[in-house]
């Protein structure tokens, strides 16, 4: 047999094969996305006063808030749990590491579940964070253990996707994931607010991410079985063995410039995104005068527009490159939104159209950032690879939202309106570092030659 038609008989090679897969994995994801986002817009709620809101209000404070909102990355910054993660996908593989981390995240939603129906006394000093009340510590507890499933489900995807699509349509894969993700993320934002007034309660919502997480592990045991005959397929044509993660290739990898550029603008260009998506809906409601069951929508629109232009300005990287110079637009759109957010202009037209732009931006950087990791680093370490920027973005994830809830809860006055500009100039500070730094992958690109300006597909 010639090896075209041993390369044929790859699993992977089949066109309808590969993209069947991604669409089982992005789901899976997409149930992720919803479940991280669904407290978002039910800021007013859990803030309100216990019993106002029609009894819906919790009586959090916006401390409290934040120190809820940063718990996803916890456990995966102070413990390493999602570094060890990375480690235990490239040992163990894409099969049991998925498993694993669907199964926390739904674990760690039941906990949140339960957390926020039951009512409990008392409060719980959290050391070098503040004293919280035992409900949101329990809330907490359940959404750190939520994030580090979320997380390593993210890089077992990201995994996912370079083993099917590498020589193949891998940024418009990528971006057809995460805009998958996104309509969770945008139905999240959109919905969870009037869905939890409709069912008389804040943890309505979080039962319906739960059990969407639950469908979550459902789906992915479905992945498993393709990807067992993948790697079958891929068995029976490979001419070398594929070489192996070694402990010691991780020199190489912590060595690579190129490689601390993307996890350093990863952590400042989702800085100025996810952590804003928690406070956004409060945002409209006290600077722009949106109404409050319609303020949710505004931030929906975000992830709503990315649903469409993550895949477009991925396919313009397979075809024509110019991943670095996408990075440094998406940098700077972000920069301008947030300083806009900022100024005392309070219009909620305004308000629309600056959300909208930064939905662009939020295209174009996830759309160039994450198929140009493998052009900087080899297979075997992608997983650690992920990883580790995740690691590094998740500090960012994890801490910036404590950190805006004690600015916000500070630029609270004395009739419990919160003012916003200390807030969204910290936002538009990490845009702009976000542009310096991808203005320095590019340099590097130039020197090293990692090809982030040169299209994926090869012809
Ligand atoms: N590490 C994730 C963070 C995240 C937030 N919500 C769910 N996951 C990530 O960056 N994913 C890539 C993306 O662009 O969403």
């Amino acid at each position: 047999m010639s090896t075209t038609e041993k390369i044929q008989m790859k699993l992977s090679d089949s066109k309808s094969a590969r993209w069947t897969a991604l669409f089982i994995v992005s789901v899976t994801m997409m149930f992720g996305y919803f479940f991280t986002d669904v407290m978002s817009p039910l800021e007013p709620l859990l803030t309100a006063a216990k019993g106002a809101e029609n009894g819906l209000g919790l009586g959090w404070s916006s401390d409290e808030y934040g120190f809820f909102s940063g718990a996803y990355g916890y456990f995966n910054v102070f413990l390493l749990l999602l570094f060890f993660g990375g480690l235990i996908l490239d040992k163990f593989g894409i099969r049991f590491t998925g498993v694993l981390s669907t199964v926390l995240m739904f674990g760690g939603a039941l906990v949140k579940w339960y957390a926020v129906g039951h009512e409990f006394g008392g409060s719980v000093v959290v050391p070098f964070f503040g004293t919280y009340s035992t409900q949101v510590v329990i809330a907490a507890l359940g959404f750190a253990i939520y994030g580090v499933g979320c997380e390593i489900c993210g890089i077992t995807v990201s995994k996912v996707i370079v083993k099917w699509f590498t020589g193949h349509e891998l940024a418009l894969a990528m971006g057809v994931q995460v805009a998958t993700a996104r309509l969770g993320t945008a139905a999240a934002l959109g919905f969870s607010l009037p869905f939890a007034k409709a069912m008389g309660g804040v943890s309505a919502s979080i039962a319906l991410g739960a059990v969407l997480l639950c469908a979550g592990v459902l789906v992915y045991l479905v992945y498993c079985v393709m990807d067992k005959k993948e790697d079958a397929s891929a068995a029976a044509v490979a001419t070398e063995p594929e070489e192996g993660f070694k402990f010691s290739d991780l020199g190489g990898l912590f060595k690579t410039t190129g490689f601390w550029y993307v996890a350093f603008l990863c952590l400042m260009f989702y800085a100025g995104v996810f952590p804003f998506l928690k406070f956004a809906t409060k945002l409209m409601i006290f600077k722009y005068g949106v109404d409050a069951n319609l303020a949710g929508l505004i931030p929906a629109m975000l992830p709503f527009g990315t649903i469409f232009l993550t895949p477009f300005f991925g396919s313009i990287y397979d075809k024509y490159g110019k991943g670095a110079t996408l990075m440094i637009i998406g940098s700077c759109l972000l920069t301008l939104v947030h300083g806009v957010f900022a100024l005392p202009l309070n219009s909620w037209v305004l308000a629309i159209v600056m959300m909208l732009i930064l939905g662009v931006a939020f295209g174009l950087v996830p759309s160039a950032m994450w198929p140009s990791v493998p052009k900087i680093i080899p297979m075997k370490l992608l997983g650690t690879a992920y990883a580790l920027i995740f690691y590094i973005q998740n500090i960012g994830l994890a801490l910036i939202p404590v950190w805006i809830g004690k600015v916000n809860q500070a630029n609270t006055g004395a009739d419990g309106v919160i003012d916003y500009t200390e807030t969204m100039t910290i936002f538009a500070a990490f845009g702009v570092i976000a542009i310096v730094i991808s203005f320095l992958l590019l340099l590097e690109d130039k020197r090293k030659g990692y090809g982030l300006q040169q299209p994926n597909v090869k012809k």
